[in-house]
């Protein structure tokens, strides 16, 4: 890479804040962040807390069925690979190398699932994915065997409700649903764990001692951890019917766990941080005080509010979880967290699906900009249901208000204020269950690089909207955490990132944005429901493109047969 561009790199990173290098060498750290849709490597300067190189790559998601999303593990590897020596390759332009590199921290989109075999490491299922909702009938056989069909009967253990979203009931599809998981668990040659389990264990060997580890973080979002011992629970083990033998062993989120022995470009390097990427941006964003709070906007969206070492139980729909525990003897912080499941990704959805952009960054905001309002339009992003404060897993997405006027302008919009009117539930929320209202919002993410949502969201919520630094906090979290395990990064010295650049602040009245909070509550209300597990008989799109490849008379007689076939059955 030349100079110059070099250079505007450094510029684009730091604008015009760019760091004044003396020439002398700092402890570098590296940082791996494996987020739904994209993988990075970054690498900090500990001394100085700065990204000094990063690279990232897209990662493909299969969607083999409506509400199906898995990921490949091995991609998962490969991509981690690549990044690590792209962003190590960068190094030598600054005069450092990789042994300059003294610790690797790890953080992780939480929830997805792998189930790997401890003796071939191969993985016997694609990664099911934390949004995915395969395991609606799961769920339901759970809830079967609690009081009252109760969601919340396990939260005062583990701080969640009974949810597709959880890994525990991806585990148990796992066990229900494929064979080799089947076998692998008989024959106990079965390992599960979240995507920094798997990171982790085949980073320290794999087959030839890997370490099978998990840390309180990722481990607080399985459904089978206990909140109060932080080990897994015997109970939930057991209703969930997962042994304790294929679950990792939960660890502090910043220690030396081992060391990289995988043969690549890493080889040699201590891992000592991991955390899942919403906790990790909260120590990103240095909320380590107990009534401080964040929220990332990526793929999703998650709210963290900061209740110290009290694990504070929400009446209002928000989950309990671990914040973090900077080494296995400090003490655990927990958080109240608002997750939103559909930030980001319906951008995605509208560039996909919809077709109605073609570049995320560039359009959303350029396009959206063009009207200034949605004209009443009300897109609600329910695509794989609502989480927090809801917990509705049969609620779908709606676009209502629609009229004559509307164009794809006010959808996108709309889209857009769907994120902010999220935020405002959530905020609700923990008002309710803290007594205290939040004075202003703390945010990170690649999604705030939106001027115009960061300029909707504290007009939604009415106030102040503070833009970080950097977009990506979780990077930057664990690399602390990672740092703070070999002591060479300090509290006080990322203490600057958590500095915001830009402040958004409300430009509407009360009035205006509580009326508008009341028609989304509407659209809300309007979305649930929707589906329901009832078998139907739907044109799917295998179906769909199965029919059409019969010809048309074929086709008209299946149809008229079909429909006699579903008249009778429906007069039984
Ligand atoms: N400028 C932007 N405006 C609106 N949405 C954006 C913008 N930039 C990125 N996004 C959305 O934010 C999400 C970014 O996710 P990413 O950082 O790749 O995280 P992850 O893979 O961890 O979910 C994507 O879903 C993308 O659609
Ligand atoms: O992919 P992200 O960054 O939206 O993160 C996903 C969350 O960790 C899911 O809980």
């Amino acid at each position: 890479m030349s100079f110059k561009r070099i250079l505007r790199r450094q510029k684009r990173i730091y604008g015009d804040e760019m760091p004044v290098r003396d020439g002398t060498k700092k402890s570098l750290i590296g940082a791996i962040d494996d987020g739904t849709k994209t993988v990075r490597f970054v690498i900090y300067e500990a001394e100085r807390s700065e990204e000094l190189v990063s690279h990232q790559l897209d990662k493909t998601e299969a969607q083999p069925q409506e509400g199906w999303y898995e990921q490949d593990p091995l991609e998962i590897l490969h991509n981690i690979k690549m990044c690590a020596e792209n962003a190590i390759d960068q190094l030598a332009e600054f005069g450092y190398s990789k042994d300059d590199i003294v610790a690797l921290g790890i953080t992780n989109q939480r929830e997805t699932t792998i189930a790997w075999d401890k003796f071939t490491g191969e993985p016997l299922h694609p990664a099911i994915s934390w949004n995915d909702i395969r395991t609606d009938s799961t769920v339901d056989a759970i809830l079967a065997k609690v009081p009252d069909r109760n969601k919340n009967y396990l939260k005062n253990i583990s701080g969640l409700p009974i949810s597709p979203y959880f890994s525990a009931l991806k585990m148990r599809w796992l066990k229900d649903n494929i064979k080799s998981v089947r076998r692998a668990s008989r024959d106990k040659r079965l390992l599960f764990g979240t995507v920094d389990s798997w990171i982790v264990w085949n980073l320290t060997g794999g087959v030839h001692g890997g370490l099978h580890i998990t840390d309180v973080t990722n481990a607080s979002r399985t459904l089978l951890m206990n909140l109060e011992t932080l080990n897994w629970d015997p109970m939930l083990c057991r209703l969930f019917g997962i042994h304790r033998e294929s679950l990792p062993q939960i660890r502090s989120s910043a220690e030396i766990y081992g060391i990289v022995k995988d043969g690549s470009i890493l080889d040699g390097i201590r891992i000592s941080g991991i955390l899942g990427n919403q906790q990790s941006a909260l120590v990103g964003q240095n909320c380590l005080q107990a009534g401080q709070a964040k929220n990332t906007y990526r793929t999703g969206c998650f709210l963290l509010y900061n209740t110290g070492t009290r694990h504070v139980q929400s009446t209002h729909g928000l989950l309990t979880t671990v914040a973090y525990k900077l080494g296995p003897n400090a003490p655990a912080v927990y958080a109240l967290e608002g997750s939103i499941a559909v930030a980001g990704g319906a951008m995605k959805f509208l560039r996909d699906n919809l077709k109605l952009i073609k570049d995320v960054t560039q359009d959303t905001e350029h396009i959206a900009g063009q009207v200034f309002s949605t004209g009443d339009v009300y897109f609600v992003p329910a695509l794989n249901g609502l989480y927090a404060p809801y917990w509705r897993k049969d609620a779908r997405g709606i676009i209502c208000g629609l009229t004559a006027f509307t164009t794809k302008n006010h959808i996108i919009r709309a889209a857009l204020e769907a994120v902010c009117f999220q935020t405002r539930d959530i905020l609700e929320a923990m008002n309710k269950d803290c007594g205290m209202p939040l004075s202003k919002l703390h945010v990170d993410g690649r999604m705030t690089s939106n001027d115009l949502l960061m300029q909707l969201q504290a007009d939604l919520t009415g106030i102040p909207v503070l833009r970080a630094q950097s977009w990506d906090m979780s990077a930057l979290g664990v690399g602390v955490a990672a740092g703070h395990a070999v002591g060479v990064w300090a509290v006080e010295r990322w203490r600057h990132h958590a500095t915001p650049t830009h402040t958004f602040l409300p430009t509407t009245t009360d009035d205006d944005r509580d009326a508008r909070y009341t028609k989304w509550k509407m659209a809300v209300q309007r979305s649930l429901g929707w589906a329901s597990t009832k078998k139907s008989i739907t044109m799917t799109e295998e179906r769909f493109k199965l029919l059409a490849s019969i010809p048309a008379t074929l086709y008209l007689i299946g149809s008229f047969t079909m429909l006699v076939v579903s008249n009778i059955l429906k007069d039984r």
